[in-house]
């Protein structure tokens, strides 16, 4: 079935433009962009004031299946991205099993196949069931399908495992994708080492903890030539390391979550564990590293980390309630409104950090718009206002500090490879 959308602002080569777009569902493809496009075939939509652009694209979030199904699943999980403008997600390989073996991802493809509602790539482990210890047979997971490689969920604790996995992954030219976390400069900590924990007299996460990771990652990185990429930097020590890599010519590139934009340790209200996740919220020195890294480059792009948990799980303190916490269903209004309606940065600017740069970091064929490209889009309603309501999620987990706040820019269709997964007018997901 084909679809034609007329009179959108279409984002795409940076600039916006009204143009029309026709799509062809069989194939998943765009057929033409042009001004006054007609099909006789064709479905119409009028997009007039509408924003079309690219389906955005986030390179870290947590399905939990299989094996954590009471906290998300794959369905639900990707009605929730599909809802959030999402057209590729790409999953986090701290599930129960962890898809470290031939079996073990074979299963994982097969669910994902009959569940998901958009395209989801999944992780692989660098190390057997996460454990630091052995490195997986990374060609073997390649070949069947391992958009690349990480233990998210957990630092690799020794250099000697890392350089190993970061020598076969570059043999196979595939990233190596690593949560950042000393384990032996933890000392129990559960929020930021500032005054907020201080405050709480709760135990102190040191920047070091991420820091010395990365830096010891990247000095392995320039060692081997993998393509090493930093999940959800929080520090700015991290900042600092990061853009000296990259100045010395280090193939490293880096993610940055929306929470740790927007949020720092001094908007945690007291003991409440939706401000719980890691690596945690920092300093204001912190926040507006993050920014800076942004838009100087040394940070490539946005990822949402969703990472569901139950309510019972969350109701605890935060001493007791797991770390992490929702984002696929409110990270484009949230970033919309808070970063391009301040006018801090340009609507383009935003786009790209959700679409082409993280397509272009993994050499993805998504996150632009392109006559013969696939068909992955997002009708954004610019001006549309509403509250976050965790309650009316189609997510399973209701776990985050924005609930209630007043965002603006709500993506209102989701087409993934020229079907509509999501449509605000008929409350719909494929
Ligand atoms: N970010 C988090 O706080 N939690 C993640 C794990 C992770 O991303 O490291 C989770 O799986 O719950
Ligand atoms: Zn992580
Ligand atoms: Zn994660």
């Amino acid at each position: 079935m084909k679809r034609l959308f007329k009179n959108a602002e279409v984002y795409r080569d940076g600039k916006t433009e009204i143009e029309d777009i026709l799509i062809d569902g069989t194939t998943g493809k765009v057929e033409k962009i042009g001004r006054s496009l007609s099909d006789a075939e064709a479905e119409e939509y009028d997009l007039t004031g509408k924003l079309l652009a690219p389906g955005l694209v986030d390179i870290h979030i947590h399905l939990r299946e299989p094996g954590g199904e009471s906290k998300e699943t794959i369905e639900t999980g990707t009605q929730a991205a599909a809802r959030g403008g999402f057209t590729t997600v790409c999953a986090m390989p701290n599930t129960r099993p962890v898809p470290d073996s031939a079996e073990t991802i074979d299963e994982l493809q097969k669910k994902i196949k009959k569940n998901a509602v958009v395209r989801v790539l999944p992780y692989a482990a660098i190390t057997e069931r996460q454990l630091g210890k052995s490195v997986t047979d990374m060609q073997t997971l390649s070949e069947r399908g391992a958009f690349a490689f990480t233990d998210d969920g957990v630092g690799v604790q020794t250099a000697g495992k890392m350089y190993e996995a970061m020598i076969e992954a570059s043999r196979l030219n595939k990233a190596v994708v690593a949560h950042c976390e000393d384990n032996s400069l933890l000392y129990g900590g559960m929020l930021h080492d500032g005054e907020k924990a201080r405050e709480l007299g709760i135990k102190g996460i040191l920047p070091a903890s991420e820091a010395v990771h990365i830096a010891r990652d990247i000095l392995l990185a320039e060692e081997t030539g993998v393509h090493y990429h930093v999940c959800h930097v929080s520090a700015k020590e991290s900042v600092r390391v990061i853009r000296d890599a990259k100045r010395a010519g280090i193939n490293v590139t880096a993610e940055v979550t929306p929470h740790h934009l927007m949020l720092t340790e001094d908007d945690i209200p007291g003991d409440d564990a939706n401000y719980k996740m890691n690596p945690p919220l920092r300093a204001q020195a912190d926040r507006e590293a993050l920014i800076e890294g942004l838009l100087d480059g040394t940070l490539d792009f946005i990822a949402t980390d969703h990472a569901p948990h139950t309510a019972e799980e969350k109701n605890m303190s935060i001493e007791e309630a797991p770390f992490g916490i929702v984002g696929l269903e409110t990270a484009f209004p949230l970033l919309y409104t808070h970063l391009v309606e301040t006018k801090a940065v340009p609507e383009s600017q935003l786009l790209d950090w959700l679409t082409k740069k993280p397509a272009e970091v993994f050499q993805l064929p998504y996150g632009e718009i392109t006559e013969g490209g696939y068909a992955d889009l997002v009708v954004i309603d610019r001006h549309k206002k509403q509250r976050v309501d965790t309650e009316n999620f189609l997510s399973k987990g209701t776990n985050m500090p924005f609930n209630e706040w007043e965002l603006t820019g709500w993506p209102v269709m989701t087409i993934c490879e020229g079907n509509i997964v999501w449509n605000e007018k008929e409350e719909k997901v494929r």
